[in-house]
């Protein structure tokens, strides 16, 4: 939608038939975008051979599966057309942030990271947003913004798409914390703190990685961070919210189609931090609740046991 509004020919390549047809004929993805609009010229297929002359692909496969649905298509993918990647995530299965997955099976393509506080409603209905677009070549970056950016989608150009990465894959684990939180009632003051030091385990991940600290301070960071933990619409605090409150996963989970990236973020996240010996209770102990079965009680309070610390 975004990139049509800024007046781009775009086909959108989906694996079921049924949002095909609803776009293309109902100009809406009523299964995973109900209540949207989209522009008519958009048109949908189920056949990737109509990406081969593309321009430029958006890939917004969910993290978990976008190594696998990438692949097959590698002999369509022109190597010089630019890839800007929408996904929050880190493969729990190499433990690769995107980018350095893409760099193993298209190390050609130019790579771009597109991340911020965007709910995708918002941003399809044309509401105000800002994000950050990413690339390392800065001469394209702001090629692509130009090509990508609308009076209502604001983007603001970077040369640091680790961190811009880094950002939207680990505020969802913090998200998920948040959501606990609030659904065990433990109030706003502990919201915010899990915010302020979600953050700082965000920066030091990021610093590991090679990002620069500003950009964890910016959209793509503690903008996507606060939006993603402080609103109800929010897939995964609506997750952790729901655990908070008792409900078990297994039964949150069942015939729910959307994605909660958090979920398996938690657990690669957890093991980069392991790998790179760096501290982030947070987010171990989210994947602790979430793949370990431990008791959520049990771990805030060991949590909260931890010994006093210099905040710096
Ligand atoms: N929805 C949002 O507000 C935003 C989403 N994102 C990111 O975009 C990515 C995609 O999320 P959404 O568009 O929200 O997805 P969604 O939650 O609306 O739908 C899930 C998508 O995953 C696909 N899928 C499920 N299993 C699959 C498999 N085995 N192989 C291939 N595809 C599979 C489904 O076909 C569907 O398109 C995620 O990384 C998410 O974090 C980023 C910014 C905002
Ligand atoms: O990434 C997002 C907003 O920027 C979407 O967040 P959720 O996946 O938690 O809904």
């Amino acid at each position: 939608a975004v990139a049509a509004n800024a007046g781009n020919s775009v086909a959108i390549w989906s694996r079921n038939p049924q949002v095909v047809d609803d776009i293309n004929n109902q100009h809406e993805n009523a299964l995973y975008l109900k209540g949207a609009a989209l522009d008519p010229t958009i048109r949908a297929t189920t056949d990737a051979k109509d990406l081969e002359n593309a321009d430029l692909l958006l890939l917004v496969t969910p993290s978990q599966h976008l190594r696998s649905v990438i692949t097959p298509i590698k002999p369509l993918i022109d190597p010089d057309v630019p890839l800007v990647l929408c996904a929050k995530g880190v493969e729990i299965s190499s433990g690769l942030l995107m980018s350095e997955m893409l760099e193993e099976v298209l190390p050609k393509n130019p790579l771009a990271v597109l991340s911020g506080p965007t709910f995708a409603i918002e941003v399809a209905r044309d509401l105000p947003t800002a994000v950050t677009l990413a690339c390392a070549d800065a001469a394209l970056g702001r090629k692509l913004a130009n090509t990508l950016g609308s009076r209502a989608f604001r983007i603001y150009h970077s040369t640091d798409p680790v961190g811009a990465e880094i950002g939207g894959a680990v505020k969802n684990v913090i998200a998920i914390a948040c959501g606990i939180v609030d659904g065990r009632q433990l109030g706003d003051n502990a919201r915010a703190a899990l915010i302020t030091r979600g953050l700082s385990e965000i920066v030091q991940l990021g610093i590991a990685k090679g990002a620069r600290r500003e950009t964890l301070m910016g959209l793509a960071g503690m903008g996507d961070l606060t939006l993603t933990c402080t609103a109800t619409q929010s897939r995964n605090y609506a997750l952790g919210k729901a655990l908070g409150s008792g409900e078990k996963l297994a039964d949150y989970l069942k015939g729910r189609i959307t994605v909660a990236e958090g979920l398996g973020s938690s657990k690669s996240v957890s093991a980069l931090a392991r790998k790179l010996q760096i501290d982030m209770p947070i987010c171990n102990a989210i994947c602790d609740v979430l793949h370990h079965q431990a008791d959520i009680d049990q771990t805030i309070a060991d949590l909260l046991a931890r010994p006093q610390k210099a905040e710096f």
